[in-house]
């Protein structure tokens, strides 16, 4: 094969077919089955922009009450995994904990049955319920306090936000948490989601497969950048140093966190509205003292970056917004991953439908017969 077919981090290159998602990068287009994250973001909900996800298409009034209460009754977790979060170190990143624990999960319903609708729903219902319970746990636990449960009185966005910030939410912060999930549900095929499906594709169960895209998600060039960007607003801790960090960052050939993609060549269709959402906020709220200088620093970035297509990313805002909803900064990734699980099942369940085992090729740069040395005869490496 020739060298020129190789494009590094798969750039360009289709690896699967999808009705799922959809989007036009030059435009800042993004669908979910064809509705626009706009008309989405006003008039739909999570669940049911997951069921929308999931099952391709948006449910009538009685299927959404029973996704609903079918979720609602399987948020608890069982104690045993629990117990196990209990022996998690404090110190660890709520990621990990969250890796470990849906892998975990796996362990008490590891009877695969793909070819069953209700096995699929079964799983779908209980990793939508169950992982934002083990995310809350995990951040209670650390703090060595009992775990959080569940609120049955509230719908799955008031209870994820009470489970996450310790209080009784706000109408108004409940429902941008809602619009956050949302936004954050699916993306085409993602790092996490080509992750999920690498996965899937060798029929393995939904646990593990879950299991692989949170340690994908994780990382700061994906679902990372939303923590690292706060941290890089309080290292410029100011609107006049904007400018001498953006220069130095440059110079140093350092990333701009929250900036860029793959896909988008303009500003993120979601990062419109976040910032639209922690304006809402602030108005409410008060403002976040590091707001003015994000909308400094995109400006400034704009200026510098704007002609190579170099805009913020859905990353860049959504930290202000949770730091408001009082999320702590360790949990904005977890909370990426509770709302991109409906993306990731989606993408499972239409990988098993049309299944074939990934398996690409590569192009091989070492050496061949090359002779065995032995020990005494070997030279140190010179690393
Ligand atoms: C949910 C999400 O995953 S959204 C993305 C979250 N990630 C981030 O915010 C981290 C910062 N951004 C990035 O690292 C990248 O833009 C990515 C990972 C998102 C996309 O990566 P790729 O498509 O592979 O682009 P790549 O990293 O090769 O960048 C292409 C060029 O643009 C530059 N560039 C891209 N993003 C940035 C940035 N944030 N700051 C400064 N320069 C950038 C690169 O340095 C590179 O320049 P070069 O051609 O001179 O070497
Ligand atoms: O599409 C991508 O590469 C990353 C992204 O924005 C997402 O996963 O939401």
């Amino acid at each position: 094969m020739s060298a020129d077919a190789y494009k590094p981090g798969l750039e360009g290159v289709p690896a699967t077919q999808s009705s799922i998602s959809f989007v036009d990068g030059k435009q800042g287009i993004l669908e979910y089955r064809g509705i626009s994250i706009e008309e989405l973001a006003a008039k739909s909900n999570f669940l049911e922009t997951a069921y929308l996800l999931i099952w391709g298409v948006l449910p009538t009034q009685e299927e959404l009450d029973e996704f609903e209460h079918e979720i609602r009754f399987h948020r608890r977790i069982k104690y045993r995994i629990r117990d196990m979060m209990k022996c998690f170190p404090e110190s660890g990143h709520p990621m990990d904990a969250l890796q470990a624990s849906a892998a975990a999960l796996g362990l008490f319903y590891s009877r695969r049955d793909l070819e069953n609708p209700a096995y699929i729903r079964a799983a779908v219902v209980r990793l939508l319920a169950k992982i934002p319970t083990m995310v809350a746990a995990f951040q209670l636990m650390r703090k060595g306090n009992d775990p959080v449960q569940p609120r049955d009185d509230l719908g799955y966005a008031d209870n994820c936000l009470y489970m996450l910030s310790e209080q009784k939410p706000d109408p108004l912060a409940a429902r941008i948490f809602d619009v956050c999930l949302t936004l954050h549900a699916e993306h085409t095929i993602n790092a996490s989601t080509f992750s999920a499906m690498v996965t899937a594709s060798t029929l393995t169960d939904p646990y593990a497969i879950i299991a692989s895209a949170v340690g994908t998600l994780g990382g700061p060039l994906h679902g990372g950048a939303n923590e690292e960007v706060i941290a890089m607003l309080e290292e410029i801790g100011s609107v006049e140093n904007v400018r001498p960090f953006l220069q130095q960052r440059l110079q140093s050939k350092a990333k701009i966190m929250g900036f860029g993609h793959r896909v988008y060549k303009v500003k993120d269709p979601r990062a419109i509205i976040l910032q639209g959402l922690a304006e809402q906020l602030f108005e409410k709220f008060g403002r976040d003292q590091y707001y003015d200088i994000a909308v400094e620093l995109e400006n400034v970035v704009a200026e510098e970056l704007g002609h190579r297509g170099i805009y913020p990313n859905v990353d860049y805002y959504s930290g202000l917004v949770y730091r408001k909803l009082g999320i702590p900064t360790d949990l904005f990734t977890p909370v990426f991953a509770i709302a991109r699980v409906a993306g990731w099942l989606a993408h499972w369940k239409e990988q098993i439908e049309q299944n074939r085992i990934f398996r690409p090729t590569q192009i091989y740069t070492g050496q061949h017969n090359v002779a065995y040395t032995p020990m005494a005869e070997r030279l140190t490496a010179s690393l």
